[in-house]
């Protein structure tokens, strides 16, 4: 008789990194689930040392493919962490209802937040209205209460990048991209569908502690040179302006997204 013993082993976070123009950290992973789990490194490190300092983590979460990786990665972390100390905005948000399959709260929530003990009063989510500027408006208020009226400054701000070099819902040659004065703004004509969405700016996003990318697949190969600093674009793609001030900045690609560095 043959026994066939199934070893579930976790992924050992073996990641190549390296620095490339203007301090980002580049973390190329050999799959997905290597991508995952050094993702769910930082997540965790950083979560660690804000609770520590200042007693809260502040998360902002994108939608699109991230979800779904984080939430390999962190499935090995979740018993070392303390989420009732996470506040978690988004990063960008489609204007539909939070049961939508479009929406990004959807998204975390299945992967994420339906997994961890995070209050749901820290999870800040739109409140829809037929005008987006509103609802961008009561996200900006959502904002203020935590951080008041001084420029919000994230713990973590997890992004992606489209294969058309949008984050966020910051697309190609749209107004919004010099938008310097609102913290959240609306958009009504997103190339992406929903057409109908809000967005963190900017001056927001620039002002985290650490800004980190997942961006996996051979779409996102042929952005990465430029993404990197390695090549120069006139204008800049948005994803490429992303650069925190005072912040780390992170890339977590696997090695297809890495293919033409
Ligand atoms: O529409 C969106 O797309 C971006 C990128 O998505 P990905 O599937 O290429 O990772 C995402 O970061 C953003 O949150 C979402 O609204």
């Amino acid at each position: 008789m043959c026994f066939k013993r199934i070893l579930y082993l976790p992924v050992i976070v073996m990641s190549i990194v390296k620095t490339y123009e203007q301090g980002r950290q580049v973390h190329i992973g050999a799959s997905g689930d290597q991508v995952g789990a050094s993702v769910g490194k930082l997540v965790a490190e950083l979560s660690k040392s804000a609770i520590a300092t200042s007693g809260r983590f502040t998360l902002a979460l994108s939608g699109g493919s991230l979800p779904k990786i984080l939430e390999k990665g962190l499935s090995s972390l979740k018993g070392d962490l303390d989420f009732s100390k996470w506040h978690v905005f988004f990063a960008d948000e489609r204007c539909v209802p939070l049961d939508h399959e479009d929406s990004n709260y959807l998204a975390c929530h299945q992967a994420l937040f339906q997994h961890v003990p995070i209050p749901r009063e820290q999870i800040y989510t739109i409140v829809l209205n037929t005008n987006p500027a509103v609802v961008a408006q009561e996200y900006t208020q959502q904002l203020i209460s935590l951080w008041g009226t001084e420029l919000p400054r994230f713990d973590l701000i997890l992004l992606g990048m489209g294969p058309d070099g949008h984050t966020c819902s910051l697309f190609p040659g749209h107004a919004l991209l010099n938008e310097n004065s609102l913290w959240v703004a609306s958009i009504l004509d997103s190339p992406k569908p929903p057409p109908q969405r809000i967005t963190l700016t900017y001056p927001v996003v620039n002002n985290a502690a650490a800004v980190a990318f997942v961006a996996t697949g051979d779409s996102k190969a042929p952005l990465m040179r430029h993404m990197l600093g390695l090549e120069t674009q006139t204008p800049s793609l948005p994803a490429a302006r992303i650069l925190p001030h005072n912040g780390q900045l992170h890339w977590f690609i696997d090695e297809a997204a890495a293919s033409k560095l």
